[in-house]
This record gives C-alpha cells, sequence and structure tokens, in this order.
C-alpha cells in the first residue's frame, strides 16, 4: 500500500487526466472515479438493471450499453435524477476505489475525481491538489473534447463545486492556463515534492 494518498480535483475539463496521465509517468499509481464510475455500470452489474428500470430500456444504446450522452443529458437537467444515480453509484465508486487503493504499491498514489469537494471523499487523502483554470478554458476545452453545447457544460459547472470552494481546500495547486509542455513542468515539479514528503 502506498505511504501518501493525494486527492486531485478540479471541474469539469480543467485538465485532472492530462495531469494524472502525467504521474503515470512516473509510475505512479492513479486510482480515477470517472473511469471507475463506467466499470460499475457495465453490462451484466446490478447497477446497469437499476438504471433501466428507472429510466427505462431507452436509456440503453442498441448493444447494451449505457446511453452516457442521454444520461447526461437527463441527470444535468434534473436535480432528483442526478441525486437517484449518484446515491446508486457512489457507493459503488467508493468501494471500488478503496480496492484499488489498497493495492497501490508506488510511493504514493493519487485518487482522481471530479467530486472531492462535493462529496464527501477528501477523508482518505491525506493531502488535496486542485487543477485549476477559469471557466472560459474550462468550456472551451470541454467543448472541443466531446462537442458538448455551451449550455449543457454552463450547466454542469453550475452543478459542481466553484473554483474559490475548490482552492480554499487546496494543499497544492497546479494552474493549467498554458500548454501542455508547461502543465508537465508543473507535474514533474509537483512529483518531486511529493516523493520528498513520504
Ligand atoms: C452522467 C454520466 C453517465 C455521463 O458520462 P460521460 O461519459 O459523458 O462523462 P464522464 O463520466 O466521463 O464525466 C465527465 C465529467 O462530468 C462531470 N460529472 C460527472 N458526474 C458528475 C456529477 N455527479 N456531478 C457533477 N459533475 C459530474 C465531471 O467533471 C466528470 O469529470 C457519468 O458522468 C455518471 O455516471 N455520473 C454519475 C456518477 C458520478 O458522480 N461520477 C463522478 C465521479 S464520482
Ligand atoms: N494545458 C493544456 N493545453 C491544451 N489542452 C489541454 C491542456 N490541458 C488539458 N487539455 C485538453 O483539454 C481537455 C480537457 O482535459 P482533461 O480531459 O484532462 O480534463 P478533465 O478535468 O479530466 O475533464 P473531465 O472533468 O471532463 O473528466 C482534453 O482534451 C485535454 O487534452
Amino acid at each position: 500500500m502506498s505511504k501518501m494518498i493525494i486527492g486531485l480535483t478540479g471541474g469539469i475539463g480543467s485538465g485532472k487526466t492530462a495531469v494524472s496521465d502525467r504521474f503515470a509517468a512516473h509510475g505512479i499509481s492513479i486510482v480515477d472515479a470517472d473511469v471507475i464510475s463506467r466499470v460499475v455500470v457495465e453490462p451484466g452489474r446490478p447497477a446497469l438493471e437499476k438504471i433501466r428500470d428507472h429510466f427505462g430500456t431507452d436509456i440503453l444504446l442498441e448493444d447494451g450499453n449505457l446511453d452516457r450522452a442521454q444520461l447526461r443529458q437527463k441527470i444535468f437537467s434534473s436535480p432528483t435524477d442526478k441525486q437517484w444515480l449518484e446515491s446508486l453509484l457512489h457507493p459503488l465508486i467508493a468501494e471500488e476505489t478503496l480496492r484499488q487503493l489498497s493495492e497501490a504499491q508506488s510511493p504514493y498514489a493519487i485518487y482522481v475525481s471530479p467530486l472531492l469537494v462535493e462529496s464527501n471523499q477528501k477523508g482518505f487523502c491525506q493531502r488535496l491538489l486542485v487543477v485549476d483554470v477559469s471557466e472560459e478554458t474550462q468550456l472551451q476545452r470541454t467543448i472541443a473534447r466531446d462537442s458538448n453545447d455551451a449550455e449543457q457544460v454552463k450547466r454542469i459547472i453550475a452543478s459542481q463545486a466553484s473554483r474559490e470552494q475548490r482552492l480554499a481546500l487546496a494543499d497544492d495547486i497546479i494552474v493549467n492556463d498554458s500548454d501542455l509542455k508547461s502543465l508537465h513542468e508543473k507535474v514533474d515539479a509537483m512529483h518531486q515534492s511529493y516523493l520528498a514528503l513520504v
């Protein structure tokens, strides 16, 4: 088991994956809540059946997989549906997260989650690292990546913690306002400072 767990968070499109990929390149174990949230709803999993019973068969694609774009549309326009989905998935995500973290072998491990500040997941992290960008950058990068419409991305941003709320809880901050090369340099420096802590 790793000696230290760093929580990594940031809003949609802030660069959490870009940052965690760079830590992974240094051999650091990454446990990613967004990745786990896909595994727990794979075909054959009980959670997918519950989602189908709740939203109807139309929530599945023809091949039986979850229609994630449709579910995203639904939950970010209905707070009740969002709450229902979160109460189904968050305990499953937490269980798998703890399992994966207990297997992490690197000097420290990173738990990536968009909701570390919102839901009470900070508990098992010794430090919180926040990737910080302006809302304009979040919008631009998310739209370019997912071809989502701006209104939906704005609704997702509005449903998440604010920049200020995240920064208030941060132990460490990476500002991702420049190019990927400069992001990698910042991560490399952070990696060295974490190694010095363990
Ligand atoms: C709604 C779903 C199906 C959309 O899937 P999709 O593949 O389009 O997006 P993905 O899962 O990669 O998430 C992308 C980003 O959306 C944002 N997001 C996702 N879920 C939430 C949420 N419950 N609240 C706020 N923002 C969220 C995050 O910034 C996340 O990084 C999916 O996000 C989901 O199942 N969400 C509920 C589970 C959850 O809370 N996951 C967050 C990690 S704990
Ligand atoms: N410094 C940067 N310069 C240019 N593009 C970037 C930079 N950082 C991230 N990106 C790009 O912006 C998009 C969003 O980044 P990334 O997927 O890492 O964010 P995220 O926080 O993991 O997003 P989500 O919350 O949606 O999972 C990606 O397409 C990524 O390649």
